[in-house]
């Protein structure tokens, strides 16, 4: 999730589409990220210059050398700070669809998912979790134990069609969920449906 959060960075830096308005609104006109500032590992990056908000391009950031000595980029910003201000920047053209995170294992999604929920007001659910809930047991380790994966993947099946009927939610899927087609129908769907 950390390169996703990178990759959406370098988007907006790219310039993340949209109309002009939205991209001027977004980067202050001069078609450059407008962030606050930014922490993130980015694997051997040599400079970038980070523009703060309101004010001229900082100084080019200095890679730091790291023990397995590729160069990465570390500036200090606080990404839960910029996560909140992409969800408020696209709350607006949500109009209440949901939000799937999907990734591997491991990649962020619930910490990401809770951050994004309240700020757009959303509920979040963390499919592990429901299925845990559902099925009565304490871990998916345990699932896989007791029962099985597939015994597993089924209940999250279940849940995913049960989530798809609702709305204004953030959901945190577990990193397998995109092995199945049927989750990719009940997230699409989730998707679809708006206020
Ligand atoms: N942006 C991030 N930077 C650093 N660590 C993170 C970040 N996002 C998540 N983590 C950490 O990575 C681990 C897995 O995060 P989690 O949200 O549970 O992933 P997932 O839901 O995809 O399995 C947790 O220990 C979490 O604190
Ligand atoms: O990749 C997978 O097959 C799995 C990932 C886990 O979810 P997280 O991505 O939330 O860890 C959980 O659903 C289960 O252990 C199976």
């Amino acid at each position: 999730m950390e390169a996703g959060v990178g990759l959406a960075l370098q988007s907006r830096a790219a310039g993340f589409g949209g109309s002009d308005r939205r991209r001027s609104a977004l980067y202050g006109g001069e078609g450059r990220a407008r962030i606050g500032s930014l922490r993130v590992a980015e694997p051997a990056v040599a400079k970038a210059a980070v523009w703060a908000r309101g004010s001229k391009p900082v100084a080019p950031l200095r890679a730091k050398k790291s023990s397995g000595g590729h160069e990465t980029l570390h500036n200090s910003v606080d990404e839960a700070l910029l996560l909140k201000r992409k969800s408020e920047e696209v709350l607006f053209y949500l109009n209440g669809r949901c939000i799937y995170l999907v990734g591997m294992m491991g990649s962020g999604k619930s910490t990401v998912g809770k951050i994004m929920s309240e700020v757009l007001g959303y509920s979040f659910f963390d499919s592990d979790k429901l299925v845990e809930q559902a099925v009565g047991m304490p871990s998916v380790a345990q699932i896989f134990k007791v029962h099985s994966e597939a015994f597993f993947r089924d209940n999250e099946s279940s849940v995913l069609r049960d989530l798809s009927s609702m709305k204004r939610l953030v959901v945190a899927t577990g990193g397998g969920a995109v092995i199945r087609p049927v989750n990719w129908k009940y997230m699409k769907k989730g998707l679809g449906r708006s206020c």
